[in-house]
């Protein structure tokens, strides 16, 4: 049975860090009861900010950075050296100042990779990248991912799953290639909310007012189709990391610790 929490914390930069010293915890937590651990990772402000606090945490290297397996939720699908690729500001943020284990870092092709201009094919192949690392306990061709991370857009989209898209419908395939997204860049690569819900914490990071409805309309359960995020849910647990500007709008009182 999964469990949904919310926390709420003061400031932008209060939810980032208290975000990055949740993840070292966890992350030392799950690789000593089961030697690695398994991190998706977003893209956005919010979730490269995450990472900027892990790299800056005293605590950080208790993580065993070298049984780590890094995965991404979706990607902008342009050059490998764009400044807007998810995996270029995750490296930049965190990944390039830790000793991960090259093979164990999973990412998303780019535009000017092995499949060409061709977001549909770099989308199946993430896919089989996926159904390789899946054991048999996993069920099905995803792995469980033991954390996977996600921002949120003010409209509700979440990954690069948009509003009443082609990808909130996708029930089948893991991975899908995304076109016209309202977010630019317009071209990009997504796990699909049956994806996203293979995992098993599923921590959602939101800061700033714009947030507030869909943070709102998500916690007292919107559909899917209209607000992707709502989908958002993980097997075991389903985190709310929220500034109290994103909470804003929740009915519930849920008291942001003293600035
Ligand atoms: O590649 C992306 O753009 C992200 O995956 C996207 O889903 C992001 O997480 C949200 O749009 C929130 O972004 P901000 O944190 O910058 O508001």
């Amino acid at each position: 049975m999964s469990r949904t929490e919310v926390v709420v914390y003061a400031t932008p930069r209060l939810l980032a860090a208290a975000a990055a010293a949740r993840l070292v915890t966890r992350l030392v937590d799950l690789q000593a009861a089961k030697g690695s651990a398994s991190l998706v990772l977003t893209g956005g402000g919010t979730g490269i900010a995450m990472l900027e606090q892990l790299r800056d945490s005293p605590a950080r290297d208790a993580i065993d950075w070298r049984r780590l397996d890094v995965y991404w939720g979706d990607e902008r699908f342009v050059p490998g050296g764009d400044p807007e690729r998810n995996e270029k500001q995750a490296r930049e943020a965190l990944l390039d100042h830790v000793p991960v284990d090259p093979d164990r870092v999973h990412a998303m092709a780019p535009s000017d990779g092995e499949f060409g201009a061709d977001p549909d094919a770099a989308a199946a192949a993430y896919a089989a990248v996926l159904a390789a690392h899946a054991r048999p306990e996993d069920h099905g061709d995803v792995p469980t991912f033991d954390i996977l991370l996600l921002g949120l857009g003010g409209e509700g989209h979440t990954a690069s799953i948009f509003p009443e898209s082609p990808s909130v419908y996708e029930t089948e395939r893991s991975v899908v290639a995304v076109r016209h997204s309202p977010k630019p860049p317009p071209t990009r690569i997504s796990l699909t909310l049956p994806a996203i819900r293979q995992a098993a914490e599923v921590w959602l990071a939101a800061s700033g007012e714009g947030k507030a409805d869909a943070v709102a309309l998500a916690l007292a359960g919107a559909g899917e189709v209209q607000l992707p995020v709502a989908g958002a849910r993980g097997q075991r647990r389903t985190l709310w990391l929220l500034d109290r500007a994103a909470a804003g709008k929740l009915q519930r009182v849920y008291q942001p610790p003293l600035a």
